[in-house]
């Protein structure tokens, strides 16, 4: 067997998370501890989902079971989860949240260096469906001193440690990035530990798919309407995929190549997806697989954000197909 061979083949994630932490000399292996807590969120979120369904027979999710006990919803148990797996590994400060209006702060004695964003159950709508859904988050280092503030939490994307998401899908995946390129993990339900399964992962230059929600085609500007149109002509026309949970619109882009959109709308000027937890750690994966991001002017990482909620605009995946659209965008500025 190669020296390769025995560096990638059965590669847990937590080994691989370990591996990582050996490069950094002097690393405290609160990263490690941090990265292990989200692994296990999303193990018993996983496991959740999978029997989402039946919990429904037995008693609807957010009522009684017929054992008198209460099932969550899918929505809230994954916040739940998320919540008090990184409260317990002391390595965080701040959380941000999907579910929680405020920015939650972690009690003194458990407190870590450490800022977690998080989307704990993306895609919500496709619940009831079994349609994938998926987990989204992006870490970030406190930079002060003292207590923390709401305002440590308003960093820029480019400041991201890593970021990562779960896909549950056909299979459960786990993508991750440390800033040093990307990886994907599948479960493997017979060991319940994730398996390197995608090392290395680069976005193609270029893909034959577009992905946004058509409905809102008339709510359009222009410019989105005619680079639509334009993936529609020609004698090798995109074809059109949207499944409407990020997490696995992004990971076919990751996978397959081409472009994912949440433009602005009418209704919605800023976009409907969510600045810190949905598009920044997508767009840290992106681009460190070799793609590109925007909200139509900057890269999405360059975006100061000045609430925990914000929306904003977006356009990823690979990078010939989010310059087309950019180029089209400034076109109908002039
Ligand atoms: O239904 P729409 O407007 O196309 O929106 C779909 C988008 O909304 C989201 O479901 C929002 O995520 P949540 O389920 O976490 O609220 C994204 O996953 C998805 O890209
Ligand atoms: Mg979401
Ligand atoms: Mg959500």
């Amino acid at each position: 067997m190669s020296g390769q061979a025995i560096d990638t083949d059965c590669m847990t994630l937590t080994r691989f998370i370990l591996a990582e932490q050996r490069k950094v000399p002097g690393a405290t292996g609160d990263l490690t501890t941090l990265l292990t807590a989200i692994q296990s969120a999303v193990k018993a979120i996983s496991s959740a989902v999978r029997k989402a369904g039946i919990a429904q027979l037995y008693g609807m999710a957010g009522n009684t079971n017929v054992q008198g006990e209460d099932v969550k919803k899918l929505d809230v148990l994954s916040n739940d989860l998320f919540i008090n797996l990184l409260r317990s590994s002391y390595t965080t400060c701040l959380l941000v949240s999907e579910e929680n209006e405020n920015v939650i702060e972690v009690e003194d004695k458990c407190q870590g260096k450490y800022i977690v964003c998080f989307d704990p159950l993306d895609g919500s709508s496709n619940i009831d469906c079994l349609v994938s859904i998926g987990s989204i988050f992006g870490i970030y280092k406190r930079t002060t001193d003292g207590a923390p503030t709401v305002g440590d939490t308003l960093q820029a994307g480019r400041h991201l440690v890593a970021a990562g998401y779960a896909l549950y899908g056909s299979a459960t995946m786990m993508v991750l990035s440390t800033g040093q390129g990307v990886n994907g993990f599948m479960l493997d339900p017979a060991i319940g530990e994730f398996v390197l399964t995608d090392p290395n992962m680069r976005i193609k230059p270029r893909g034959k798919i577009y992905s946004l929600n058509e409905g809102y085609a008339n709510k359009w500007d222009d410019a989105i309407r005619e680079y639509v149109n334009s993936k529609k002509q020609g004698p090798k026309p995109y074809g059109g995929r949207y499944i409407g949970s990020m997490v696995a619109d992004v990971h076919r882009t990751l996978k397959y190549g081409g472009i994912f959109m949440y433009p602005a709308t009418a209704d919605a000027p800023k976009g409907k997806l969510r600045l810190m937890y949905e598009c920044n750690p997508m767009a840290f994966i992106i681009e460190q697989a070799g793609g590109k991001s925007s909200n139509g002017s900057v890269s999405i990482l360059d975006i100061q954000p000045e609430a925990i909620h914000q929306r904003s605009p977006i356009f990823l995946g690979s990078s010939e197909d989010v310059e087309e659209v950019l180029a089209c965008i400034a076109k109908h500025k002039q």
